[in-house]
């Protein structure tokens, strides 16, 4: 493989000579004969004094923890899970901030075969019931701070409980930490095949309910040489994905990519801020940052003076879950000297097309990039047809060509985006004629809001739970800040008047009910909302009417 003069191996030679052997050479099992994903991630690397994880508590005491010490928390949670009767292929989740005992429980249940799903913190008592309902999960782990929610679920599984000091333990839970303690840390891995499951991941679309992503373990190859390729990460790298382990770039990128690689990850329990996020790039000494765009801009609206004493510690940054803005590329390279790439992908297949670190791309405005070697992207017209470069259409995976997809449909639901042998992605893009991809915008009514991906049905549906609500239509409006925004249409029952305060009050039901990040932000009271004529509400021209009025 030829070299850049920086020493990369170049993005074209990647491609030429991408071969899934030399992929799945680089793991220690075999997804066709047998695979373990806590024997990826952990147990190949212990015993040599490595370091896995770095966590900040909320009161900001620094931990560090061994591979070695995550495969003797793991073995304890794998035996405590078996003890309750949970065996390979069973499904067990997590609602939990971001400290050790999530990487310890996902690793345990990986170790006897399970499937780990994660739940939000934000999540309410519906967006829960939902999830849990279809992956039929045995078992939720969670913390005190979560575990009221619980209480307001219909058929919750049996529920540990990590619990501080001074807490006391819900009647019918398993106290966490007691039976870690009594626990062995001793157990064999149990080896799966590349097409088991290992996650349980959960998307919105425009219609319906979220649904499940079932994420097969051959998925790991996927995620290896993203953090390989795209993030470019090297052993000596400090490396910080700021990103919840609530959701796929979290899940895939904070905790399972860099173990995998066998590099130390860094969790930060505390809520986001810019400040903090300086000081811990400061303390740690972090050269690799990840993160969405909103997080960036939150950086670049703190000022120069904040960014000053960080400024060329980054090696590379990171950016998913918003296209990037060009403003945000040119301050970080101004204030902190730092290369920030944009990165895009979906909780169906992780990242898919990437300015690559570790490939010799360089900076790149108005671009999400190129595909990741191992996947062959397409724009497909509405009728499948393969389009050239400059011409708009949706972005899609060509199945046959990309040995390094996964996807292969939702879980118990109709999968239409998986036709005529590619996945479409419901983005809108198009081809640079150098192969590059520009982003255009979503095909769909699904909103993107500080990279989180929200169904408009979810919202709304959360919302007619109100007595006040008869109809909702829920759209995102464009904002600075969060790429979007969620804005609500609301058709009142005629017992009520719209007001400030009743506006304040649906926003807050939907804040508890469905989730804390998915509120409406704006709500107005209509007394009509446009419809098709088999009843169909028309989103996009509620849409286009409030993009209009913003521009104006
Ligand atoms: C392939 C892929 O998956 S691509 C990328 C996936 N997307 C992501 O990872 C999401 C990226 N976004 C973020 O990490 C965050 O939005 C950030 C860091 C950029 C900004 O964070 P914040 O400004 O703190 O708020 P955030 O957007 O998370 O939350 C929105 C609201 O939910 C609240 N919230 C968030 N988490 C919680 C929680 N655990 N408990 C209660 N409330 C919460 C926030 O307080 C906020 O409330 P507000 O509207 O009253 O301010």
């Amino acid at each position: 493989m030829t070299r850049t003069d920086a020493g990369l191996p170049r993005y074209e030679d990647a491609v030429a000579t991408f071969r899934i052997e030399d992929e799945i050479a680089r793991l220690d099992g075999d997804p066709a004969t047998g695979i373990n994903a806590y024997a990826e991630c952990c147990g190949r690397h212990t015993g040599q004094n490595r370091l896995a994880l770095r966590a900040i508590s909320i009161g900001g005491e620094l931990r560090q923890f061994s591979f070695d010490d995550l495969a003797d928390m793991s073995g304890r949670v794998a035996n405590l899970l078996r003890g309750l009767g949970v065996g390979p292929g069973d499904v067990v989740a997590g609602i939990l901030p971001r400290i050790p005992e999530l990487v310890a429980f996902v690793l345990g249940a990986w170790r006897i075969g399970a499937v780990y799903q994660p739940l939000f913190t934000a999540f309410g008592p519906k967006a829960i019931e939902h999830r849990l309902g279809y992956s039929g999960a045995r078992l939720v782990v969670t913390n005190p701070a979560n575990r009221g929610k619980l209480d307001e679920v219909a058929n919750c599984p049996r529920v540990a409980t990590i619990l501080g000091p001074g807490d006391t333990l819900p009647q019918g839970d398993v106290d966490f930490h007691a039976a870690l303690a009594a626990a062995s840390p001793d157990c064999e891995p149990v080896m799966r095949k590349g097409d088991d499951l290992f996650m349980m991941m959960s998307t919105s679309g425009t219609t319906g309910l979220p649904k499940g992503v079932p994420v097969p373990l051959r998925a790991l190859l996927a995620f290896g040489a993203y953090m390989r390729d795209a993030i470019g990460l090297r052993p000596d790298d400090v490396f910080w994905n700021i990103a919840d382990p609530g959701w796929a770039y979290g899940l895939y990128y904070a905790i399972t990519g860099p173990l995998l690689l066998g590099i130390a990850t860094t969790f930060n329990e505390g809520a986001f801020t810019a400040k903090s996020t300086y000081e811990i790039i400061e303390r740690l000494g972090v050269t690799s940052l990840a993160g969405s765009p909103t997080a960036f801009r939150l950086l670049l609206a703190e000022g120069p003076e904040a960014a000053a004493p960080v400024k060329g510690r980054l090696r590379v940054v990171s950016s998913a879950g918003e296209p990037l803005n060009p403003e945000v590329i040119r301050w970080f390279d101004a204030h902190l000297d730092a290369p920030i790439h944009d990165h895009y992908g979906q909780t169906e297949n992780g990242m898919m097309v990437n300015n690559h670190h570790g490939l010799g791309h360089s900076v790149r405005t108005g671009s999400a990039g190129f595909a990741m070697p191992g996947y062959r992207m397409v724009v497909l017209d509405d009728e499948g047809r393969e389009l050239g470069p400059n011409q708009p259409g949706i972005l899609a995976v060509d199945i046959a060509n990309s040995p390094l997809r996964w996807f292969d449909g939702y879980h118990q639901a109709e999968t239409p985006a998986i036709v005529g042998g590619y996945y479409r992605t419901g983005d809108t893009v198009e081809y640079e004629p150098d192969g590059s991809v520009s982003f255009i915008g979503r095909a769909d009514d699904v909103i993107t809001s500080s990279g989180y991906r929200i169904g408009p049905f979810d919202v709304e549906s959360a919302l007619i739970e109100h007595p006040a609500v008869n109809e909702a239509a829920v759209v995102g409006v464009p904002d600075p800040q969060r790429t979007e925004i969620v804005k609500a249409f609301v058709i009142l029952a005629s017992a009520y008047q719209g007001s400030p305060e009743l506006a304040e009050e649906l926003a807050q039901h939907v804040r508890k009910r469905l989730s804390a990040h998915a509120y409406p932000r704006e709500i107005d009271f209509v007394s009509e909302l446009p419809k098709t004529p088999s009843g169909k509400i028309q989103r996009f021209l509620l849409r286009k009417a409030e993009v209009e009025k913003r521009k104006g």
